[in-house]
């Protein structure tokens, strides 16, 4: 059964292959030195992974409504672009699948709605987030502003220390250049 399981996931696409780690730019910037992961953790991960990858990594993508946190994922996910805004509601996810180094990895992207009044939903997904992206509009101060608190509220779902954050300016084509 294990086998014929394997045999149905497609193949991680070319671009989702990172066959060796990229060299660093400065220490102070890089989390990893090394060229491959440590031989025992290599093991490990090679061996639960086994079927539809095992490893994943929580994204949680939070922000104003209107900022462009769908359109930010389905470039990355899909590279497609939608002018035409439609609402999250609640929440909605996508599973992208890499192999790094040789082995499988899976992140698990969860695009939460702007809208106040599905913030309750939304938030209920911000437990054991890896990684937290902020997302807010070039183009519009006050989505800036509002970051601290949607970051704030995605902390307190998560341990000290347990996620890695990231700030995101979308709409960088309708800021004039001065
Ligand atoms: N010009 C321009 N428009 C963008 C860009 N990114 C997103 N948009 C548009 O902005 C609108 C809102 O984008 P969404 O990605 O739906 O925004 P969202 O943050 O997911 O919104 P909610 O689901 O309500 O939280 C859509 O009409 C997008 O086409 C961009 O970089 N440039």
């Amino acid at each position: 059964m294990k086998s014929s399981l394997k045999h149905m996931v497609p193949p991680v696409s070319r671009d989702r292959i990172i066959s060796q780690f990229p060299k660093w730019y400065t220490p102070e910037a890089c989390l990893q030195f090394k060229e491959h992961f440590h031989a025992q953790v290599r093991t490990a991960c090679q061996q639960s992974a086994g079927t539809v990858g095992l490893k994943i990594s929580k994204v949680v993508v939070v922000g104003d409504l209107y900022v462009g946190k769908t359109s930010l994922i389905n470039r990355f996910c899909k590279d497609n672009f939608d002018r035409d805004y439609k609402a999250t509601i609640g929440v909605d996810f996508e599973i992208e699948r890499f192999e790094i180094v040789g082995i499988p990895y899976n992140l698990q992207i969860w695009d939460t709605a702007g809208q106040e009044k599905f913030k309750c939903i939304a938030s209920a997904y911000y437990r054991g987030a890896e990684v937290i992206i902020t997302v807010f509009d070039l183009a519009d101060i006050q989505t800036l502003d509002h970051t601290k608190q949607w970051l704030e509220d995605a902390l307190r779902e998560n341990e000290p220390d347990s996620s890695f954050i990231f700030l995101v300016g979308t709409k960088k084509d309708l800021v004039v250049s001065k």
